[in-house]
């Protein structure tokens, strides 16, 4: 058996994601909901680092580190393990040390465990050199991991229809200036506000439509005028997520209080982001939110940014140690 050539270190940079518009259809027979999101990656960014070693492991550092499980249910792990079962047949490969720099707040609606996914599917497709795994198997590997990660391997801003997996780029251009409020130890599970979602809908008797993109967000991400986006975000699962974690509501009406042009719950939640008109703007906003709580991470951003990108390549990289290539 032949093993693949390996060397050096690995470097990732995966952004997070905000939902400018989540249409949620009914439930499927799958247990997943038809979705119509309009997906935007933010410059709030994870780190992944991957090189060779004897044994699979994780490790994880930053601001929002100890959150982050560092067994065999990391998302980066689990990416990293299934992109290994593709390697071309004869071939073996090494296992991988995955280090983490987690600057996405965690279960927070940005999406930050399947950052880590797609960044990791990048980097150890670098590192093991698998040239045959091209971006159409690549996505369809993310999309069988979980439905954001398809859309963090492309980043900028795209529309996610099926469960949220198929992606399709929306033309935009220009920048999106974004501040971020994400709650202190506060953090939702995306099961738990789709079935909340589905409580609320379920008492009102709604019938409930097949979700499908708004045209005037369309245009007004086209010519990027962020008082017309602001006039059409949406969020199907903002009250769910407000039902379960009622302070969002006070944070969305602190920002409008303070002159951000709307405010959003970002997929699940519990991250609210605001849209604001300019730098400026995003600085005078996050520090009014600063002074006057609720208590939470306020973080500056623009979108739209790429998604999963490396830093650092195989060529680039200085010859890392020898190790034993062992079975994947
Ligand atoms: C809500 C969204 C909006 O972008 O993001 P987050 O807020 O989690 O970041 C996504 O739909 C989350 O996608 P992701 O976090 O990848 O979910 P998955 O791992 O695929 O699914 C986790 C669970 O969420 C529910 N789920 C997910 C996607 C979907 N279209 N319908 C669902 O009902 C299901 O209960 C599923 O078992
Ligand atoms: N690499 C990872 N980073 C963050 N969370 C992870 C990771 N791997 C697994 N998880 C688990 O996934 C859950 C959801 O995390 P995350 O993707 O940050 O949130 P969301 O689905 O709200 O966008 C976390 O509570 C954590 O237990």
């Amino acid at each position: 058996m032949r093993s693949a050539e390996l060397s050096g270190v690995v470097c990732c940079r995966v952004p997070g994601k905000i939902n400018l518009e989540l249409a949620v259809g009914p439930l499927r027979d799958d247990g997943y909901h038809e979705l119509s999101t309009v997906f935007h990656a933010v410059s709030v960014y994870d780190r992944i680092t991957v090189q060779a070693a004897t044994s699979w492991s994780v490790h994880v550092t930053g601001p929002y580190a100890d959150r982050v499980p560092t067994d065999d249910s990391n998302l980066a792990l689990v990416a990293a393990k299934a992109l290994a079962r593709r390697r071309p047949r004869g071939i073996r490969l090494t296992p991988v040390r995955i280090d983490i720099d987690k600057q996405i707040p965690v279960a927070g609606g940005m999406a930050g465990g399947s950052a880590d996914a797609a960044g990791t599917l990048v980097a150890c497709r670098e590192l093991w050199g698998l040239d045959h795994v091209e971006n159409d198997l690549l996505e369809e590997i993310a999309g069988s991991l979980g439905s954001d990660i398809p859309f963090l391997l492309h980043g900028g801003t795209a529309i996610g229809s099926g469960r949220g997996e198929q992606v399709t780029p929306v033309l935009a251009r220009g920048e999106l200036h974004w501040v971020l409020w994400a709650g202190e130890g506060l953090g939702l599970s995306t099961p738990a506000v789709y079935a909340e979602c589905d409580r609320l809908r379920a008492e009102r008797g709604e019938e409930i439509p097949p979700p499908t993109p708004s045209g005037e967000l369309m245009q007004a991400l086209r010519r990027m005028d962020a008082d017309a986006v602001a006039g059409h975000l949406r969020n199907d699962l903002q009250e769910a997520a407000i039902s379960l974690q009622p302070v969002l509501a006070e944070v969305l009406q602190a920002g409008r209080e303070l002159g951000a042009r709307a405010g959003i719950v970002s997929g699940s939640g519990p991250t609210v982001a605001f849209l604001v008109g300019s730098q400026a703007e995003a600085i005078d906003l996050s520090v009014g939110l600063a002074a006057r709580g609720p208590a939470g991470d306020i973080l500056r951003a623009i979108g739209p940014v790429p998604g999963a990108q490396l830093v650092q390549s195989r060529a680039t990289a200085p010859a890392g140690p020898t190790v034993p290539p062992v079975s994947g």
